[in-house]
């Protein structure tokens, strides 16, 4: 059953812009040259319409439903930096502890986070609630929420690489720890812990990678055809 067909004016889409080669490249330019930052912020504030138009990318990503289930905590002060900081070495202790013996060395030497240095923090949350009781698109899978908020996250990391601005994900820190610092409700959750600032130097791969922690993995090893492929 659909109600289009008796809609009396149905909206209708307009022509799909053709990118130029170079718009076209930038995009692409921004995708695999966006990195994770954790060491190479300058202090130089970030201009209030800059941090707009990242927001702005932010806010115009998919979203089930239309659900638009963010909210942006834009955290300036030095106060709550310091105290998500104390949290965030609090549970790098423990997360240290549970890499076997032989990599702990290694972990220790990892610079996981740029708190204290990113002149801008941002907590991008995902209110459950939003919509209401059903969501179409919701129905089925609950935690598609979760997911278009990390539509978000992602949109506003690729249009910060393309604005000079670095961002990193601080994801070491326990749940109730970031509720209570940022005084969030329980039916919101805090889906990304983002740091953001100017940046002057970026690895040309993931650093995990360039410091001998992970690999990134050939793409052809990603792809299966038809169905999960057997080994
Ligand atoms: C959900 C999630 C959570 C985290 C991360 C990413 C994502 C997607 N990453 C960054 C991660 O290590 C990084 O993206 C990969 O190593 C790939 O590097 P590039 O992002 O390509 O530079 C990350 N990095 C870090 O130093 N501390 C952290 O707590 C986290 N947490």
């Amino acid at each position: 059953m659909s109600d289009d067909i008796s809609h009396p004016n149905p909206p209708q889409p307009g022509p799909a812009r053709p990118f130029s080669g170079a718009e076209r490249d930038a995009v692409y330019r921004a995708i695999h040259e966006r990195r994770d930052v954790r060491g190479q912020f300058l202090p130089d504030p970030i201009p209030d319409e800059v941090l707009m138009r990242l927001l702005g990318a932010a806010h115009a990503a998919p979203s089930v439903g239309l659900m638009q289930p963010w909210n942006f905590i834009v955290i300036r002060s030095d106060a709550v930096r310091r105290d998500i900081r104390a949290a965030f070495d609090r549970a790098n202790d423990e997360a240290r502890a549970m890499f076997p013996p032989e990599r702990q060395a290694l972990y220790s030497q990892l610079k996981l986070q740029g708190i204290t240095e990113a002149p801008v923090n941002l907590c991008i949350t995902c209110d459950r609630t939003r919509g209401g009781a059903v969501v179409l698109g919701r129905t089925h899978d609950r935690d598609t929420d979760l997911y278009s908020t990390a539509c978000a996250v992602q949109n506003l990391w690729l249009a910060a690489r393309a604005e000079g601005i670095g961002v990193g994900w601080v994801s070491i820190i326990r749940d109730a720890d970031l509720r209570a610092i940022l005084n969030i409700p329980d039916h919101v959750v805090p889906v990304a812990y983002l740091c953001l600032g100017h940046v002057r130097e970026l690895y040309d791969q993931p650093e995990l990678q360039a410091r001998g922690w992970a690999k990134r993995h050939p793409l052809e090893q990603m792809i299966f055809h038809e169905s999960w492929a057997q080994d």
